[in-house]
Order: structure tokens, then sequence, then C-alpha cells
């Protein structure tokens, strides 16, 4: 089943001083239980491409639908999660209140808020820290914290933009380890952006190759390797090659200037 499917789309963002062309003529089909990464070079597009899809932004052209409605509709009816570069978690908020925040909006009772904080705190490993502060947590908690706030709402599909990109190298692998974990016990879709192409090849079922001015798809790579996959698997011949493809994909559409 098809739950995202982009069709020539286009975004012009209209500025002070000249129009500019992020999204230029995008077909894109994610499937129900794919995890798609956005990679390219910084100015592509891939935040954008995941804000059209959010209704955060509407394209110029083109037709995009989400679960077979309207973008607009999808965020209606909580059709995604969302997840930022920074955790954006409120600092007066115990991390249990910042992750039943959106709980409260929807108007579900306290019994249901405090069992989905609970359940979803202990997918993202963070049982015995509801009653912390977000200052009182490493950025890698913060972050897991702030994926457990998107999970909560009971999402088809987590967007996620560039989630780990502030965070160190140890801890990234073991955020990407977990989030892989994540991602087959609930089979969510996951749309990721990424600027590594080890993470992307690590956590993907598809990458997406963008390339800059206008921002476009320059090829999309399978990437098939299975859904169990320790760390180690970054050193076999078969991750490496993918890898390799996706760097010759990102060589081919870069624009030096
Ligand atoms: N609200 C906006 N108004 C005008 N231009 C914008 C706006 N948002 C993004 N852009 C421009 O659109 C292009 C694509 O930006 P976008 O943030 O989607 O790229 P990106 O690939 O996510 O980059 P990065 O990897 O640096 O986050 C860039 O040239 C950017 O400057």
């Amino acid at each position: 089943m098809t739950v995202i499917s982009a069709r020539s789309l286009d975004l012009t963002f209209q500025t002070a001083d000249a129009p500019v062309h992020a999204l230029s003529g995008i077909d894109l089909d994610v499937e129900k239980g794919e995890f798609v990464s956005l990679i390219g070079p910084s100015g592509c597009g891939k935040t954008t491409l995941l804000r059209v899809i959010a209704d955060l932004e509407q394209p110029t052209g083109g037709t995009i639908s989400v679960n077979g409605m309207t973008p607009e509709q999808a965020r209606l009816k909580r059709a995604y999660g969302y997840v930022f570069q920074a955790a954006a978690l409120f600092p007066w908020r115990t991390i249990a209140d910042n992750i039943a925040l959106p709980l409260e909006v929807m108007g579900l009772s306290k019994d249901e808020q405090h069992k989905r904080v609970s359940g979803n705190l202990a997918l993202v490993d963070l049982t015995g820290f509801e009653q912390k502060f977000p200052w009182q947590l490493s950025g890698g908690m913060q972050q897991r914290a702030s994926i457990a706030r998107a999970l909560a709402v009971q999402p088809d599909m987590l967007l996620m933009d560039e989630p780990f990109g502030a965070l160190d190298e140890i801890v990234r692998d073991h955020l990407n380890e977990q989030l892989l974990k994540l991602w087959a016990e609930t089979q969510k879709t996951i749309v990721f952006v990424t600027h590594s192409i080890p993470e992307a090849v690590y956590l993907s079922t598809k990458i997406v190759v963008m390339s800059p001015r206008p921002g476009r798809i320059h090829e999309v790579i399978d990437c098939n390797l299975g859904k169990d996959r320790p760390l180690e698997i970054r050193e076999t011949s078969k991750f490496l090659k993918i890898a390799q493809k996706v760097r010759d994909g990102l060589k081919a559409g870069h624009a030096y200037d």
C-alpha cells in the first residue's frame, strides 16, 4: 500500500530578492512500512519536501497524497509524528508532561495519557525518567524523548528531520540501532532526513538522493539489507557497495560553488 505519493511536485519560495526554486518535478512513492531516507547537500530541499508531506509548506505545483488524503487532512487525522533537528522539549515541563502535551490537546483522559507516556518511554528506553526535566537529560536522551512524544499520538508514520545530526558518533550509532529496533517493533513508515551516507544505508529500505538548484530527486537507491542489521553490517561488502552508489549519486548531482 502506497502511503505517500507525490507527482511533479514543485515549490518556489517567493523571497524579497529572487524566487527560490526549492523543489522541482518531485515524483516519489513511499510504501507502508518502508524506511525512506532523503539525502543530499545542504539546500537541496530535503526539509522542504518533509514539510510538504507534513502540510507545513504548500507546494506551488503538482500533487501529493498522504494516506490517500491531502496533507492537510492527514495532519488533522494525526497520520504522522514529526521529529525535529532539535528535541524542542519545553524546559519547564517534565519529560512525562512534555510527552503528554499533545495528548492533553487531543483531550485524552489522564489514564490514557499515563498509559501512552509510560508505554512510549519504555519503547525509547527511558523508563524511570518521567519526572526529570529536559535539561537533566543528555542530548541523545532528549531526542529519544522527542521520538516518544511523536509516537504518543499513535501515528502510522514518523517524519524525522535530521534528528541525530547534532549528536556525537557513538551516541548516534546507539540511537540508530534503537530506531531500527523501534521501527521493527512498531512497523511504522519512516521518512528520515540525513546528511550521513552510513546512517542512510544503515537505516533505510530506500534512499532518495537529492540534488540542488532546483531541488530534485537525482536517484532512488534500494537498500535491501534485511531487517536484522547489527552495526557490524557496515563493514560488509554489500553495505559498502550501496554506500558507494549513494556517494556516486551525490557526486553526480552536486553543484560545487
Ligand atoms: N521559508 C523559506 N523561504 C525562502 N526560502 C526558503 C525557505 N525555506 C527554505 N528555503 C530555501 O529552499 C532551499 C531548500 O531548503 P531546505 O531547507 O529544504 O534544504 P535542505 O536540503 O533541507 O538543507 P539542509 O541540509 O541545510 O537542512 C534552500 O535554498 C533554502 O534557502
